[in-house]
């Protein structure tokens, strides 16, 4: 459980985050959007408890796993020597994350002579050595490859099954897919906080690809291949597939053409 009540916190004399309110009970992948400055980092700071609130009311249940945006291991350290010191302050065996991670071969080599994505893996080593409560991932995908992000995708939804992840990103198609609430950030401010299906009511779009002209059965306009069609709500979809199967129409495929999230962060 996580609440925050009108609270605000910074660097220094500098308020970052303003009138912050909250309340996460619930299990699931909450995606931290924003801009770059937006405030994204330091909301993670403040959950993991390395920024105190300045004010309002901040409670937090539950142990924690945080995963800075940066590597915090000595630089001279070597793989294994992180390792062996992160499994004995987590009191964790660490067998498992250098087979999920595929660390076997970084093992000799030093943190600082990692490349970006390697230092990742072994930042993240740390955050899937130990069961936790609550995952505070800071960019968790970022600079990894598409097999290691798709990995760590898998593991971050397996977690939220049972747990609480709170994830940043600036991939809107990854967050799409894994997202269960949004939370948007804007100057500080938290400006949007909901369902990523309450996101999507309103408008819908999908695109049809069919093997005859869609234009004469249902409003819209082709994009490319895609019959472009505008929906109130993903329930609708149903129907207008319904239409066109009574029409003896074979349907090649039906995708979302608009990512909901884009328009929040313009
Ligand atoms: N250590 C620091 N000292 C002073 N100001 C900071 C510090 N870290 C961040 N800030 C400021 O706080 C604001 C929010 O930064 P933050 O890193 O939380 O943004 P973010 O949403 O995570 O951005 P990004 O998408 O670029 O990672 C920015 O204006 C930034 O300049």
């Amino acid at each position: 459980m996580i609440l925050a009540q009108h609270v605000s916190t910074g660097y220094g004399d500098l308020e970052v985050i303003h009138d912050l309110t909250f309340e996460i009970k619930e299990k699931g992948i909450y995606v931290l959007l924003g801009k770059n400055g937006a405030g994204k980092t330091t909301i993670l700071r403040l959950l993991a408890g390395v920024l105190k609130p300045w004010k309002g009311l901040f409670r937090r249940e539950g142990s924690i796993a945080y995963l800075p945006h940066y590597i915090a291991l000595p630089p001279e350290m070597r793989v294994k020597e992180a390792l062996d010191f992160l499994s004995r302050i987590l009191n964790a065996n660490y067998s498992s994350v250098i087979e999920e991670l595929d660390l076997k071969d970084l093992l000799g080599k030093k943190i600082s002579d990692l490349s970006q994505g390697q230092k990742k893996r072994v930042s993240l080593s740390r955050v899937f050595m130990r069961e936790k409560d609550i995952y505070l991932l800071d960019e968790p995908t970022d600079n990894l490859d598409p097999v290691f992000a798709s990995k760590v995708r898998e593991k971050v939804v397996s977690l939220s099954k049972s747990k609480i992840v709170i994830y940043t990103s600036h991939n809107l198609y990854e967050a799409k897919e894994i997202g269960k609430y949004v939370m948007v950030m804007d100057n500080g401010r938290l400006i949007r906080f909901c369902t990523m299906d309450e996101l999507r009511t309103g408008e819908y779009v999908v695109g049809i690809r069919a093997s005859s002209d869609l234009s004469k059965i249902l409003e819209g306009h082709y994009e490319g291949d895609y019959f472009v069609v505008k929906l109130p709500d993903p329930s609708m979809v149903n129907e207008v597939i319904q239409k066109l199967l009574r029409e003896n129409i074979t349907i090649y495929e039906v995708k979302e053409m608009r990512n909901p999230l884009e328009e929040l962060l313009r």
